[in-house]
């Protein structure tokens, strides 16, 4: 497949081992041209190792991976320069100045220009996007955390990458400046058509964000999915609430409207309280996590849940 083809990442019973644990057990998935890709697990699930495998920066234990049509750990130049990256990790420029440090990752990025994708990201509309325009001439090291991470997008993006990953992006970020990435991630994905993998572990953001969502616990993907979809597959998406002969009751149901009606009919005056609230993103994926067989998981095991019991009196 070239690197125009549909399938940007491709990740097949990916293992990795860090000495004698086993941090990645058959990882599996795939992602299409243009899609944004949300990764969530737990801390230590080894999402950011994942993310390095498809960088290129580490070598799995096993399997095979694709990104872009090669292998990354073989990518040469062109293919990196297709590929942006914003790390967890802060690099030490701190005496340049936002606009050098920006310019200077830029002209990497020259050489592999084209008339349907200019490259660099001119530095100002550059700044302007992620919020540091006001912040062009000041030295690195006296921006504040959030404004790194806003310095890390840029760099990030600076080559217009055909493929984002973003680890953590937004860790550290005011509400507003979290907007903002926002639409810059929609933008990219919109009009740039840019591919998307970032974690997170904002779970509001996954859903604002998420095309699809890929949950990564004991070393497995033990969900791939839209946030719907998956809120699908693990109970009814509709939690109805209500009060009746002093007795508080839930009920779990894929359509809360007729089960609502249902009990409107059969207890009328009787039902009090009743309050009606859609399966968030955080239910399901506290049900996922929790009820995946976790095989690499380390420490006591975590009790099988479902989210909502049938009818249980509260
Ligand atoms: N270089 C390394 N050598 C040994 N163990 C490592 C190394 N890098 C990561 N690990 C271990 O691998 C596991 C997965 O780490 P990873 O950073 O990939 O998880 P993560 O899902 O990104 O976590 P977080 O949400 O906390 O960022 C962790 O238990 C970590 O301690």
């Amino acid at each position: 497949m070239d690197s125009r083809g549909s399938v940007v990442i491709e990740a097949t019973d990916v293992r990795m081992r860090y000495g004698t644990t086993d941090v990645l057990d058959g990882v599996t998935f795939r992602v299409d041209r243009g899609e944004v890709v949300v990764l969530l697990g737990p801390n230590g699930a080894g999402k950011t190792t994942t993310i390095e495998i498809l960088e290129g920066f580490r070598l799995p234990s096993g399997g095979r991976v694709r990104v872009l049509g090669q292998d990354p750990a073989r990518g040469e130049e062109s293919w990196r320069a297709d590929v942006g990256v914003v790390l967890q990790s802060w690099r030490d420029h701190g005496r340049w100045t936002v606009r050098e440090l920006v310019e200077q990752f830029g002209s990497y990025y020259r050489p592999y220009s084209a008339p349907e994708r200019p490259r660099p990201y001119p530095t100002g509309e550059l700044l302007e996007r992620v919020g540091l325009a006001e912040r062009a001439d000041q030295q690195v090291k006296k921006l504040s955390g959030g404004q790194r991470r806003r310095l890390d997008v840029a760099i990030g993006i600076v080559g217009r990458p055909r493929l984002l990953f973003l680890d953590e992006p937004t860790a550290g970020f005011d509400p507003v400046a979290r907007r903002d990435f926002h639409d810059l991630i929609h933008r990219l994905s919109d009009l740039e058509d840019t591919t998307i993998l970032l974690t997170t572990h904002d779970l509001g953001e996954a859903e604002k964000l998420a095309d699809r969502i890929l949950i990564l616990d004991g070393g497995r993907i033990v969900a791939d999915g839209s946030a719907e979809q998956l809120a699908r597959q693990v109970a009814g998406r509709t939690e109805v609430r209500w009060s009746a002969d002093g007795e508080r009751h839930v009920h779990a149901t894929s359509d809360g409207t007729a089960f609502v009606r249902d009990l409107l009919a059969r207890l009328g005056e009787e039902v009090s309280d009743l309050e009606v609230r859609r399966t968030t993103l955080e239910d399901t994926y506290l049900a996922m996590v929790a009820r995946s067989d976790a095989p690499l998981r380390h420490g006591a095991a975590l009790p099988s849940l479902s989210p909502v019991s049938q009818e249980e009196a509260r």
